[in-house]
């Protein structure tokens, strides 16, 4: 058994308030025991007007979002995984939505840069979000190995492609975390029944941290933080507003479930002359 936390945020614009926000959920969090604590989606920024000043200043000598997770990672000598920041992969380059892995020690372990850009049109007061604006595009994906077991790593919008989910389990992942700002409107009609899809497919844990709550400049997030099982049970959930949500993993109950059904073995690709055969009949 291993404990893991997700940590619920309503981030701002102001990386500093942010920033203290985080550190006394993270203590939270850690004085229960988690070993891994997972941070949303925009936890230090959200909202900004100029996201390629907060990635310029992580590529300075300042680094005040890298350093406090690093701090706060050796301070309480927890794996600390940053949802995301905005962080280019060279000075002057164009930001990417990136989600850094802290060891105990502080160290830097991992960094996954978000597949998938929300790019979406949105019922809620007619937003659109365009995402591509502001960030590049990732284009790997990444495991790192933790205490707790092999850590998948994504990013809110990429929950909608399940490849990604099938890539990394069979990477080995057996958590997957998934950071998030997902909006209230698209959480309210998809967010657990995504996150639960995820973990049956890939009979994977699932740990989602959200942003919950209204934001200011408007925007409302969904909240509803939560660990999935590898069968698809939401084992605990959070509701709105800032929380901490704490929770143990247990690698025999995945092990059972992958022995008792192995859908990775079953998988069969689909060959694509045969959808081209089924169209043709059709004909
Ligand atoms: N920041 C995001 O990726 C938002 C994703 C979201 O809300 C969705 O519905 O998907």
């Amino acid at each position: 058994m291993h404990l893991v936390a997700a940590i619920q945020m309503i981030s701002g614009p102001d990386v500093q308030a942010n920033l203290d926000q985080a550190a006394p959920l993270i203590a939270q969090a850690a004085q229960a025991g988690a070993k891994l604590v997972l941070l949303p989606e925009c936890f230090a920024a959200f909202g900004n007007r100029s996201l390629k000043e907060i990635g310029e200043a992580e590529c300075s000598g300042q680094q005040p979002i890298t350093r406090f997770l690093s701090r706060q990672a050796s301070k309480h000598g927890i794996w600390l995984i940053g949802g995301s920041i905005p962080l280019p992969r060279a000075a002057g380059k164009k930001p990417m939505a990136c989600c850094l892995v802290f060891d105990d020690q502080g160290q830097q372990v991992a960094r996954y840069d978000k597949l998938h850009l929300f790019d979406v049109e949105v019922e809620d007061n007619h937003r659109s979000y365009r995402e591509s604006k502001d960030y590049g595009y990732g284009d790997a994906i990444v495991c790192v190995d933790t205490p707790v077991g092999r850590v998948g790593l994504s990013i809110c919008y990429d929950v909608r492609f399940p490849e990604l989910y099938v890539a990394l389990r069979q990477a080995g992942a057996e958590l997957i975390v998934v950071p998030s700002a997902f909006t209230a409107v698209t959480g309210a009609a998809h967010w657990e029944v995504l996150l639960r899809a995820r973990a049956i497919e890939t009979q994977c844990y699932i740990l989602a941290a959200n942003q919950g709550g209204l934001h200011p400049g408007g925007r409302e997030t969904f909240g509803r933080s939560c660990l999935v099982d590898p069968w698809g049970e939401v084992m605990d959930s959070l509701t709105t507003g800032e929380g901490v949500l704490c929770q143990s993993i247990d690698h025999d109950h995945l092990n059972t479930i992958r022995a008792r059904m192995p859908v990775d073995r079953h998988r069969r690709l689909v060959p694509a002359q045969a959808i081209v055969a089924a169209a043709k009949e059709s004909d």
